[in-house]
Protein backbone atom coordinates (compact mmCIF):
# COMPACT_ATOMS: atom_id res chain seq x y z
CA UNK A 1 0.00 0.00 0.00
CA UNK A 2 1.34 3.46 -0.50
CA UNK A 3 -1.47 5.78 -0.19
CA UNK A 4 -3.95 6.44 2.63
CA UNK A 5 -6.72 8.82 3.35
CA UNK A 6 -6.35 10.98 6.79
CA UNK A 7 -9.57 12.10 7.92
CA UNK A 8 -9.37 15.74 8.81
CA UNK A 9 -9.39 19.04 7.03
CA UNK A 10 -6.83 20.14 9.81
CA UNK A 11 -3.75 21.62 7.58
CA UNK A 12 -1.28 21.24 10.48
CA UNK A 13 -2.40 17.59 11.03
CA UNK A 14 -1.97 17.13 7.61
CA UNK A 15 1.56 18.56 7.33
CA UNK A 16 2.64 16.67 9.92
CA UNK A 17 1.12 13.29 8.88
CA UNK A 18 2.43 14.01 5.18
CA UNK A 19 6.16 13.77 7.02
CA UNK A 20 5.31 11.03 9.16
CA UNK A 21 4.28 8.72 6.17
CA UNK A 22 6.89 10.22 3.99
CA UNK A 23 9.38 8.32 6.01
CA UNK A 24 7.34 4.88 5.36
CA UNK A 25 6.97 5.71 1.72
CA UNK A 26 3.20 6.23 1.63
CA UNK A 27 1.46 9.47 0.35
CA UNK A 28 -0.98 11.09 2.13
CA UNK A 29 -4.75 12.45 1.03
CA UNK A 30 -6.77 14.51 3.38
CA UNK A 31 -10.54 16.03 3.10
CA UNK A 32 -8.18 19.20 2.37
CA UNK A 33 -8.39 17.23 -1.29
CA UNK A 34 -11.79 16.72 -1.22
CA UNK A 35 -13.81 19.91 -0.15
CA UNK A 36 -17.22 19.03 -0.61
CA UNK A 37 -16.85 15.82 1.93
CA UNK A 38 -19.14 17.39 5.32
CA UNK A 39 -17.49 17.48 8.76
CA UNK A 40 -18.40 14.20 10.62
CA UNK A 41 -20.33 15.99 13.74
CA UNK A 42 -17.55 15.03 17.23
CA UNK A 43 -20.69 13.33 19.27
CA UNK A 44 -18.33 11.19 21.38
CA UNK A 45 -17.59 11.84 24.92
CA UNK A 46 -13.68 10.50 24.35
CA UNK A 47 -10.72 10.90 21.68
CA UNK A 48 -11.21 8.03 21.02
CA UNK A 49 -14.97 7.52 20.31
CA UNK A 50 -14.31 10.42 18.11
CA UNK A 51 -11.79 9.27 16.37
CA UNK A 52 -13.84 5.91 15.13
CA UNK A 53 -16.35 8.02 14.61
CA UNK A 54 -14.41 10.24 11.60
CA UNK A 55 -12.66 7.22 10.84
CA UNK A 56 -15.54 4.99 9.76
CA UNK A 57 -17.68 7.94 8.67
CA UNK A 58 -15.13 8.67 5.73
CA UNK A 59 -13.94 4.81 5.26
CA UNK A 60 -17.65 4.07 4.52
CA UNK A 61 -18.10 6.90 2.42
CA UNK A 62 -14.98 6.24 0.07
CA UNK A 63 -14.87 2.76 0.36
CA UNK A 64 -11.19 2.58 1.25
CA UNK A 65 -8.83 2.64 4.59
CA UNK A 66 -9.09 5.71 6.36
CA UNK A 67 -7.07 7.04 9.44
CA UNK A 68 -8.83 9.81 11.96
CA UNK A 69 -6.78 11.49 14.34
CA UNK A 70 -8.54 13.42 17.27
CA UNK A 71 -6.63 15.03 19.89
CA UNK A 72 -6.48 17.79 22.25
CA UNK A 73 -5.12 19.14 25.36
CA UNK A 74 -6.00 18.50 28.44
CA UNK A 75 -4.82 20.69 31.61
CA UNK A 76 -5.05 19.47 35.44
CA UNK A 77 -5.50 22.97 36.54
CA UNK A 78 -9.04 22.55 34.46
CA UNK A 79 -9.96 19.27 35.25
CA UNK A 80 -9.05 17.96 32.06
CA UNK A 81 -10.76 20.80 30.28
CA UNK A 82 -10.73 21.79 27.24
CA UNK A 83 -10.45 17.61 26.17
CA UNK A 84 -12.12 16.94 23.55
CA UNK A 85 -13.24 20.67 23.45
CA UNK A 86 -10.37 21.73 22.21
CA UNK A 87 -10.92 22.67 18.59
CA UNK A 88 -14.43 24.46 19.97
CA UNK A 89 -12.84 25.77 23.20
CA UNK A 90 -13.72 29.27 22.43
CA UNK A 91 -16.38 28.77 19.78
CA UNK A 92 -17.55 26.61 16.74
CA UNK A 93 -15.37 28.74 14.44
CA UNK A 94 -12.25 27.10 16.14
CA UNK A 95 -9.96 29.98 16.01
CA UNK A 96 -6.30 29.10 17.53
CA UNK A 97 -5.46 32.45 18.72
CA UNK A 98 -8.86 32.87 20.89
CA UNK A 99 -8.55 29.08 21.86
CA UNK A 100 -5.05 30.16 22.98
CA UNK A 101 -6.32 33.53 25.26
CA UNK A 102 -8.70 31.34 26.47
CA UNK A 103 -6.87 29.24 27.99
CA UNK A 104 -4.28 31.52 29.21
CA UNK A 105 -7.27 33.73 31.42
CA UNK A 106 -8.54 30.69 32.67
CA UNK A 107 -5.39 29.76 34.10
CA UNK A 108 -4.51 33.56 35.16
CA UNK A 109 -2.64 33.16 38.76
CA UNK A 110 -2.23 29.11 38.45
CA UNK A 111 1.90 28.64 39.63
CA UNK A 112 3.67 27.15 36.94
CA UNK A 113 4.09 23.68 38.96
CA UNK A 114 0.24 23.41 38.67
CA UNK A 115 0.19 24.21 35.22
CA UNK A 116 0.72 20.42 34.37
CA UNK A 117 -0.87 19.47 30.83
CA UNK A 118 -0.69 17.02 28.10
CA UNK A 119 -1.77 16.57 24.34
CA UNK A 120 -3.48 13.72 23.63
CA UNK A 121 -3.96 11.34 20.52
CA UNK A 122 -6.30 8.94 19.43
CA UNK A 123 -5.99 7.50 16.08
CA UNK A 124 -8.36 5.26 14.66
CA UNK A 125 -8.18 2.83 11.56
CA UNK A 126 -11.05 2.07 9.69
CA UNK A 127 -11.19 -0.59 6.68
CA UNK A 128 -14.21 -1.91 4.96
CA UNK A 129 -15.08 -5.25 6.42
CA UNK A 130 -12.92 -4.98 9.21
CA UNK A 131 -13.28 -4.22 12.63
CA UNK A 132 -11.76 -0.81 13.55
CA UNK A 133 -8.92 -0.14 15.42
CA UNK A 134 -7.45 2.79 17.79
CA UNK A 135 -4.32 3.23 19.73
CA UNK A 136 -3.78 6.66 21.73
CA UNK A 137 -0.78 8.14 23.16
CA UNK A 138 0.13 11.57 24.76
CA UNK A 139 3.04 13.78 25.79
CA UNK A 140 3.70 15.58 28.57
CA UNK A 141 3.86 19.58 29.06
CA UNK A 142 3.57 22.63 30.83
CA UNK A 143 1.10 25.75 29.67
CA UNK A 144 3.15 28.46 29.48
CA UNK A 145 2.45 31.49 30.80
CA UNK A 146 2.52 33.48 27.39
CA UNK A 147 2.51 32.19 23.80
CA UNK A 148 6.25 31.45 22.24
CA UNK A 149 7.12 30.30 18.57
CA UNK A 150 5.81 30.54 14.59
CA UNK A 151 6.02 26.60 14.24
CA UNK A 152 3.14 23.88 14.49
CA UNK A 153 0.10 24.57 14.75
CA UNK A 154 -3.57 24.69 17.41
CA UNK A 155 -2.04 25.19 21.02
CA UNK A 156 1.71 24.53 20.27
CA UNK A 157 2.83 28.14 21.08
CA UNK A 158 1.59 27.41 24.90
CA UNK A 159 2.20 24.04 25.50
CA UNK A 160 6.45 24.09 27.02
CA UNK A 161 8.42 21.24 27.14
CA UNK A 162 10.78 21.88 30.24
CA UNK A 163 13.66 18.97 29.09
CA UNK A 164 13.75 20.95 25.65
CA UNK A 165 13.69 24.32 27.28
CA UNK A 166 10.91 25.48 24.84
CA UNK A 167 7.73 25.42 23.48
CA UNK A 168 6.28 22.84 21.11
CA UNK A 169 6.10 25.95 18.71
CA UNK A 170 9.66 26.98 18.99
CA UNK A 171 10.74 23.47 17.67
CA UNK A 172 11.11 22.39 13.85
CA UNK A 173 8.84 20.30 12.36
CA UNK A 174 11.46 17.13 12.28
CA UNK A 175 11.55 18.08 16.61
CA UNK A 176 8.14 17.74 16.94
CA UNK A 177 7.37 14.82 14.59
CA UNK A 178 10.08 12.84 17.30
CA UNK A 179 7.85 13.58 20.56
CA UNK A 180 4.55 14.32 19.89
CA UNK A 181 1.37 12.44 20.99
CA UNK A 182 0.57 12.14 17.01
CA UNK A 183 4.04 10.72 16.34
CA UNK A 184 3.78 8.16 19.37
CA UNK A 185 0.57 7.36 18.62
CA UNK A 186 1.70 6.43 14.84
CA UNK A 187 4.60 4.50 16.28
CA UNK A 188 2.16 2.48 18.37
CA UNK A 189 0.06 1.84 14.71
CA UNK A 190 2.93 0.80 13.20
CA UNK A 191 3.57 -2.05 15.76
CA UNK A 192 0.05 -3.43 14.95
CA UNK A 193 -0.19 -2.53 10.85
CA UNK A 194 0.03 -6.18 9.92
CA UNK A 195 -2.82 -7.21 12.35
CA UNK A 196 -4.55 -3.93 11.88
CA UNK A 197 -4.60 -4.60 7.68
CA UNK A 198 -4.92 -8.38 7.87
CA UNK A 199 -3.22 -8.27 4.29
CA UNK A 200 -4.22 -5.39 2.91
CA UNK A 201 -0.48 -4.11 2.97
CA UNK A 202 2.40 -3.05 4.93
CA UNK A 203 3.38 -0.04 5.86
CA UNK A 204 6.88 -0.38 5.09
O1 LIG B 1 -0.06 18.79 17.91
C1 LIG B 1 -0.84 19.66 18.33
N1 LIG B 1 -0.40 20.90 18.61
C2 LIG B 1 -1.22 21.88 19.01
N2 LIG B 1 -2.55 21.73 19.16
C3 LIG B 1 -3.02 20.49 18.89
C4 LIG B 1 -2.21 19.43 18.48
N3 LIG B 1 -2.98 18.33 18.29
C5 LIG B 1 -4.21 18.72 18.57
N4 LIG B 1 -4.24 20.02 18.93
C6 LIG B 1 -5.42 20.83 19.25
C7 LIG B 1 -5.85 21.62 18.03
C8 LIG B 1 -7.34 21.58 18.09
O2 LIG B 1 -7.77 22.65 18.95
C9 LIG B 1 -7.63 20.26 18.80
C10 LIG B 1 -7.84 19.13 17.80
O3 LIG B 1 -9.23 18.95 17.57
P1 LIG B 1 -9.69 17.83 16.52
O4 LIG B 1 -11.15 17.73 16.52
O5 LIG B 1 -8.89 16.57 16.77
O6 LIG B 1 -9.16 18.40 15.13
P2 LIG B 1 -9.77 19.47 14.14
O7 LIG B 1 -11.21 19.73 14.46
O8 LIG B 1 -8.88 20.64 14.09
O9 LIG B 1 -9.66 18.73 12.74
P3 LIG B 1 -10.35 17.32 12.30
O10 LIG B 1 -11.39 16.97 13.33
O11 LIG B 1 -10.90 17.58 10.95
O12 LIG B 1 -9.21 16.32 12.26
O13 LIG B 1 -6.49 19.97 19.59
MG1 LIG C 1 -12.47 18.16 14.89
Amino acid sequence: MNKIVIATKNAGKVREFAALFAKRGIDVKSLLDFPDVPDVEETGSTFAENARLKAEAISHRFGCPVIADDSGLVVDALGGRPGVYSARYAGEDKNDARNIAKLLHELEGVPMEQRTARFHCALAVAIPGRPTAVVEAACEGYIAEAPRGEGGFGYDPVFYLPEKGKTMAELTPEEKNEISHRAKALAKLDEQWDDIMGGEGRME
